[in-house]
């Protein structure tokens, strides 16, 4: 095991490339045993959760390739049923993505309850309810269990704006007869990457990005060479980076319309955001002023982005509220953030945040994937050295984050859990 130790108070400068992103290449990949022939898919990122995806499609008698480091070739001919039940399926979130593709393909799928970052309870109720209305028969006790003798479109109308059940009901009504209409559709760029890359397999799917999906079931889905979109978090974090240390960073290879939300509250916030054709350049500034921000489904302020942005503004003067309106529980890291120095009070879903002159480095736990970028964010900006343990969940969703900020003037270390550490606080006041 190890951890980061980070020197703060650097400004960062300089130009940081986006990797594919984390959840459109997750069900991209799911979503690719739905073909009958082999898929290259392009600009998947080197990350903790697609390896242990991967492993989880091994095991499953899928035969995964790596052309090069970001190019993953699968070819699932070979399966012979829809099982996956192992521990790599319970670390991760989107090993649920496997229920509507094993489901599509077998009309019959046995897959293990899926992990993923704590927010309190993360249900899959409207999963289900859209398996059902297509026909299948579920049963959700240790492990869970779905089958149908056809699956027939129909409509489902989610009682909320679920990624994950839009996603699963895409990919369990694809190969279906008839047409299925998803309502009330989440439109996150993810939800959209994977409707693009089903319809290059040869699917007929109209309507992602909005909130009504239609899907008309085909035959069957061939092969095909799909390039992911970028991380629009991987992104948002190296512009908060930006800001936070009052640095100048170019960030590249994104999709600027789906930073949309983040530029305006950085543009609020005082930093400023230059938008280009496939960058975009965020300049922290000296004065920044508290904001108000509440989490919601695309095109709205990300969840995702929500312990950054909370970092960015506990060095913001005055008072700034975040309201968190997707998660029930997802502010468990705000403790951890108090030990900079933080003032921060939480009352059930909202933040007040009171912006110090000051973070002062320390030790701290990341409590999970975004709280992890979160620490990382504070320890940059702080006085003196941070320590940040439980790194695995940072390398979940981050590729080469240390050597990507240590390019542009951090100077983080990995080091082991064992290394004795010294808080030197009396250096920094
Ligand atoms: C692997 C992946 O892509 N994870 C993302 C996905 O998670 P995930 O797909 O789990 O999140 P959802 O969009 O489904 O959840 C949104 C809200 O709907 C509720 N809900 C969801 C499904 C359901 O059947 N019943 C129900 O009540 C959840 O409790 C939550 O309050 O979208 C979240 C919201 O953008 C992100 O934070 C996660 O990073
Ligand atoms: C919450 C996240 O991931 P997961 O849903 O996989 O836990 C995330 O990507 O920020």
């Amino acid at each position: 095991m190890e951890k980061l130790l980070i020197h703060g108070q650097r400004p960062l400068c300089g130009q940081v490339s986006i990797n594919g992103a984390k959840n459109a290449a997750l069900a991209i990949i799911a979503a690719s045993l739905l073909a009958d022939d082999i898929v290259t898919l392009e600009n998947i990122p080197d990350i903790d959760d697609i390896k242990n995806l991967v492993m989880v499609l091994e095991k499953m008698n899928v035969r995964t390739t790596y052309l090069d480091k970001h190019t993953l070739r699968i070819d699932s001919r070979y399966m012979s049923n829809g099982c996956a039940d192992s521990e790599n399926v319970r670390k991760m979130r989107a090993s649920y993505y496997l229920l509507g593709a094993l489901l599509g393909r077998f009309k019959c799928a046995r897959v293990a309850f899926p992990g993923g970052c704590d927010f309190g309870v993360r249900p899959i109720d409207q999963h289900i309810k859209g398996f059902q209305a297509l026909g299948a028969e579920v049963d959700a006790k240790g492990i869970i269990s779905i089958q149908a003798r056809e699956l027939r479109g129909a409509n489902v109308f989610l009682d909320m704006v679920t990624v994950g059940a839009t996603i699963n009901i895409m990919l369990a009504a694809v190969l279906a007869k008839g047409t299925t209409v998803i309502e009330n559709a989440a439109k996150e760029p993810h939800v959209v990457d994977t409707a693009s890359f089903l319809n290059s397999l040869g699917a007929n799917i109209k309507g992602a990005g909005t909130d009504v999906i239609r899907i008309k079931g085909v035959q069957k889905l061939h092969g095909s060479t799909y390039a992911i979109i970028p991380d629009q978090i991987e992104a948002g974090t190296y512009m908060v980076a930006a800001a936070i240390t009052k640095g100048d960073i170019t960030v590249k290879n994104v999709i600027p319309r789906h930073m949309d939300a983040i530029s305006a509250k950085l543009k609020e916030i005082g930093a400023s955001v230059i938008e280009r054709d496939e960058e975009i350049r965020v300049i922290g500034c000296e004065t920044m002023k508290p904001v108000k921000i509440k989490t919601l489904p695309y095109p709205g302020f990300p969840t995702d982005m929500q312990p950054q942005i909370t970092a960015l503004l506990s060095t913001v003067p005055g008072t700034s509220i975040i309201n968190e309106s997707v998660w029930d529980n997802r502010f468990r890291y705000v403790e951890q953030l108090k030990r900079f120095g933080a003032n921060i009070d939480v009352e059930g879903r909202i933040a007040v945040v009171d912006g110090v002159d000051n973070l002062v480095g320390t030790e701290v736990e990341a409590v999970d994937l975004r709280a992890g970028a979160a620490m990382v964010l504070a320890g940059l900006a702080a006085q003196g050295e941070t320590y940040i343990n439980n790194v695995t969940f940072i390398d979940r969703g981050y590729e080469q984050l240390v050597n990507k900020l240590n390019a542009m003037g951090a100077w983080i270390e990995r080091i082991d859990s064992d290394t004795p550490i010294q808080i030197m606080q009396e250096k920094v006041i």
